[in-house]
């Protein structure tokens, strides 16, 4: 992955910052992504707030199949490597229509989800994070990725409170299994050079926001 906004010289241009908050379904990330948008637009930035699965085509067909609305051939499970194909296809067409667009025009872009998605959720589906990442080589590196941590146990009910239908990941066994693939994600993308804060994201809304305000506001 190659990180932008830099030119030739090294120097920093005008772009503005794509920043990604991730974490466990019910961590909140949905929340502070919103939260994070409106104090860059009380800083004075311009903020544009986005997510994956995008409002693309791959993201529609993403949803569907998160919904159970599509399935595989015959009612069986829709393909999970072909599932980790839609994921990497709808980020590097997310990138190129909503996000780079808005990148150049000197806009920071806060993402509800980017590849650390795919490593964590889609490493702990296939059990093999390097093809993952392997498909995903294409997408940008965040200027910053925000981590926000909370147990299984904590984001449960949150699910619960904002949510009846339950989409196809949002079981709990599975939901430990892509906490532990979280931190394995964490690790890779860490050694790989990406700048990533991890917040307690257990404390109330407006806690956790500021940690969030704090992390990019140290970002130079
Ligand atoms: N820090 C927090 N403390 C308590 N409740 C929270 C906190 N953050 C979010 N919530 C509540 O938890 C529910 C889920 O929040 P949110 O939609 O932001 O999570 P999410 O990580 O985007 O979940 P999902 O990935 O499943 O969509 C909402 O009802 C929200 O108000
Ligand atoms: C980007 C991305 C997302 N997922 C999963 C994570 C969630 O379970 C759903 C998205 O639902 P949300 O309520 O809008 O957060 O999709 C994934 O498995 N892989 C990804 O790359």
């Amino acid at each position: 992955m190659t990180r932008r906004g830099r030119g030739a010289s090294g120097a920093k241009d005008r772009q503005g910052r794509l920043l990604v908050v991730e974490g466990l379904d019910g961590a909140g990330t949905t929340t502070q992504a919103r939260l994070l948008g409106e104090r860059l637009r009380a800083a004075g930035r311009t903020a544009h707030v986005t997510a994956e699965p995008s409002g693309g085509p791959a993201g529609a067909l993403i949803r569907q199949v998160l919904s159970r609305r599509v399935t595989g051939r015959d009612g069986r499970a829709f393909d999970a490597r072909a599932l980790a194909l839609l994921f990497a296809a709808d980020r590097l067409d997310h990138h190129a229509d909503e996000i780079a667009p808005k990148l150049s025009r000197g806009v920071d872009v806060v993402s509800d989800r980017f590849t650390l998605s795919s490593l964590a959720y889609q490493g702990a589906a296939l059990g093999d994070m390097a093809w993952v990442a392997e498909i995903n080589r294409a997408a940008p590196s965040p200027d910053l990725t925000v981590f926000l941590r909370v147990s299984p146990r904590v984001a449960l009910p949150r699910r619960r409170a904002a949510t009846l239908d339950r989409e196809i990941f949002e079981v709990d066994a599975f939901q430990r299994r892509v906490a532990a693939s979280y931190e394995r994600a964490l690790e890779v993308r860490r050694a790989a050079g990406d700048r990533i804060a991890e917040i307690d994201g257990s404390r109330p809304v407006e806690a956790v926001a500021d940690a969030v305000w704090a992390a990019v506001s140290s970002l130079d």
